[in-house]
């Protein structure tokens, strides 16, 4: 199992300009609020900054000079600056306050889920479901939930004690001039570390995601893992994604803690320094004592803002992870829709020349397959494991786009017809049925939203459905949540026919849906299938020859591109790849039926599943 990425560990720190823009991007029309928002809580911290340097001349008016009146104005002045401070802080939080920032995150979720929606199958995929839901729900609570609490306290570490040294330039300046130099003490520390906790959050972010995917496969797969006595190995192997995620959080922390604690000590030590060269320059007359008094409060004010900097900027590191990783899934384009836009009248199939190949495969998965499938005709697509039968039907459903090569439907090439109208244009029926946590009415009402209650009954009256329905606890109104281990094999692929029938699309996908039923569910099943591709351009994926000998024609498909295609009997005349498979597949029924003792060994007439 590989943990973590290469990338992750060599990328150099995102720029803050960088982040600051993405962060504007993802909160999308609330940018300029937010804009507005971290500007307030700049001048906020500024105020702050300046407040604190009000303390010097009113210690100064009060206790050396004993100037009430100018004490006075000193106090007025720190009051302002600070009253000022609290408005602009609470004003530039308010973006929290008054639901602004939810309503972005919620808009980013939105945005997420949309993209999930167009981004091309074959790259959606390729990520892990745990992943996605890691990112759709974490990385954006972690990208703009805390984002503004962070950065005010940035602002504070950073903003106020650098306006309180400029300020105190007025007064004395070598005390101003030694508050600014523990600055430039940090940076570099800070330069130097940074790359490092970067790396670490982004490791630490992606371990995070690994875990999530692990735990969603485990808990997903478990009856399969339990029925095939591997639920411990699989355990074993999330174990191992918890070690990896508790390795990765220890040198985090230790990464994390020598920084931390370094600057600490360069801040405090500069500040002791500080106030060490302020004892000496009033002893030796040259510094007030007010002003001294007043630099222990500032001190005392700054140092523990400034010292717990680099955790601050830690946490800002994990919002930079969370704003990279959204924007790279947000850049991911949708395959492109070809103009002018066109729509097929007639629902043969032609593929001219196509060629594929994965973004992760080493060879095509389809090679110069040319076929004509004529209208309202039954097509089947045979051949082996891998051979490419799956592959050509994603592209028909245009989940992935050929290299080379074109699939027209009514002469239209598919590139040209608007995604919604393609899927309106065909129905798909899989091996696998998935049915959503909703009623069973609403679950073949997918097939056609708009359809009236009276319509889904009689889809699911011709998908052989109404028996097993009625006999639900609730009936129509039953959840499949509550009951969907009850439902059986069969029962779920009549469910899905239903969905299919009430689509009524012209061209139908069958992917052997019968190959897992057992006899019975098979022939209601069947009937069904019998129902949904009258007259319809059907394409099915068959791997028991049996079941397709009446098909208008039968296509074999060896390493992706097409070794033959005729009837049943044409391939049987000629000695090729389908009649060897034919033959292959009679021995293992023939020595079926010897090990049962049964008679039931003529191959199915015409059938589609
Ligand atoms: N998402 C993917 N990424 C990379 N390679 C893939 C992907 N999906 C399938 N392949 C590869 O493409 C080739 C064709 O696969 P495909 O699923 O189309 O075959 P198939 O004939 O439908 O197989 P089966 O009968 O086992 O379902 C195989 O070598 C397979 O490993």
């Amino acid at each position: 199992m590989s943990h973590g990425s290469a990338t992750s560990r060599r990328r150099p720190p995102t720029p803050w300009l960088t982040t600051y823009r993405q962060l504007l991007v993802s909160v999308g029309p609330d940018a300029p609020s937010l804009r507005r928002s971290l500007i307030g809580l700049l001048l906020a911290a500024a105020a702050q900054g300046f407040a604190l340097a009000c303390i010097v001349p009113l210690l100064s008016a009060l206790l050396s000079r004993r100037d009430f009146a100018e004490a006075l104005y000193w106090l007025v002045a720190c009051s302002a600056l600070v009253v000022a401070s609290l408005v602009l802080r609470w004003r530039a939080q308010s973006f929290d306050f008054d639901g602004r920032m939810a309503a972005s995150t919620h808009r980013l979720r939105i945005q997420l889920g949309e993209q999930l929606r167009r981004m091309p199958l074959e790259t959606l995929q390729s990520r892990r479901t745990g992943e996605l839901n890691s990112m759709v729900l974490n990385n954006v609570d972690e990208n703009l939930a805390h984002t503004l609490t962070i950065i005010n306290l940035i602002f504070i570490a950073l903003v106020t004690p650098l306006c309180t040294a400029l300020a105190l330039l007025a007064v004395d300046w070598r005390m101003a001039l030694a508050l600014l130099l523990i600055f430039p003490a940090i940076v570099p520390l800070y330069r130097w570390r940074r790359p490092a906790l970067g790396r670490g959050k982004r490791i630490l972010g992606e371990a995070h995601q690994q875990a999530n995917a692990d735990v969603l496969e485990y808990t997903q797969g478990l009856p399969v893992l339990r029925a095939a006595c591997q639920a411990g190995a699989k355990a074993e192997r999330l174990t191992s994604t918890f070690v990896h995620l508790e390795t990765i959080q220890a040198i985090g922390h230790r990464k994390g803690a020598k920084p931390n604690i370094l600057v600490a000590t360069v801040v405090e030590v500069g500040l002791l320094i500080m106030l060490g060269l302020g004892v000496v320059w009033v002893l030796d007359g040259s510094l007030d004592l007010a002003v001294l008094a007043a630099l222990f409060v500032i001190v005392a004010r700054l140092s523990e803002p400034l010292s717990t900097f680099i955790l601050y900027t830690a946490i800002l590191e994990l919002i930079e992870s969370a704003l990279e990783r959204i924007g790279a899934l947000l850049a991911i384009s949708p395959l492109a829709q070809r103009q002018p836009e066109e729509q097929p009248t007639s629902y043969d199939i032609h593929f001219d020349d196509v060629s594929f190949q994965y973004a992760q495969g080493n060879v095509p998965a389809v090679r110069e397959f040319s076929a004509h499938l004529p209208p309202r005709s039954l097509t089947a697509l045979v051949g082996p494991s891998g051979s490419g039968k799956t592959t050509l039907t994603r592209l028909l459903l245009r989940q992935a786009d050929p290299q080379s090569g074109s699939i027209r439907i009514g002469g239209v090439d598919i590139r040209h017809i608007p995604t919604a109208r393609l899927h309106d244009l065909i129905s798909v029926v899989f091996q696998d049925v998935y049915l959503f946590d909703d009623t069973v009415m609403a679950n073949i009402r997918m097939g056609r939203p708009d359809a009236s209650d009276a319509e889904v009954r009689r889809a699911a009256q011709a998908a052989q459905c109404l028996g097993f329905i009625e006999r639900l606890p609730q009936g129509w109104q039953t959840r499949i949540g509550d009951i969907g281990g009850c439902l059986s094999g069969g029962e779920k692929q009549r469910l899905s026919i239903a969905r299919a029938l009430l689509k009524d699309a012209p061209i139908v996908i069958l992917d052997e849906p019968t190959a897992a039923l057992d006899s019975e569910s098979e022939v209601a099943v069947q009937r069904a299938i019998d129902t949904l591709v009258s007259d319809k351009t059907v394409v099915v994926i068959a791997h028991r020859l049996s079941t397709i000998v009446g098909a208008d024609q039968i296509l074999v498909l060896e390493d992706g591109h097409l070794a033959e295609n005729g009837r049943h009997a044409e391939l049987m005349e000629t000695e090729g790849r389908y009649q060897r498979m034919w033959r292959a597949q009679q021995r293992v029924k023939c020595w079926h039926v010897a090990a049962v003792r049964s008679n039931d060994d003529e191959p199915q007439p015409r059938g589609v599943a």
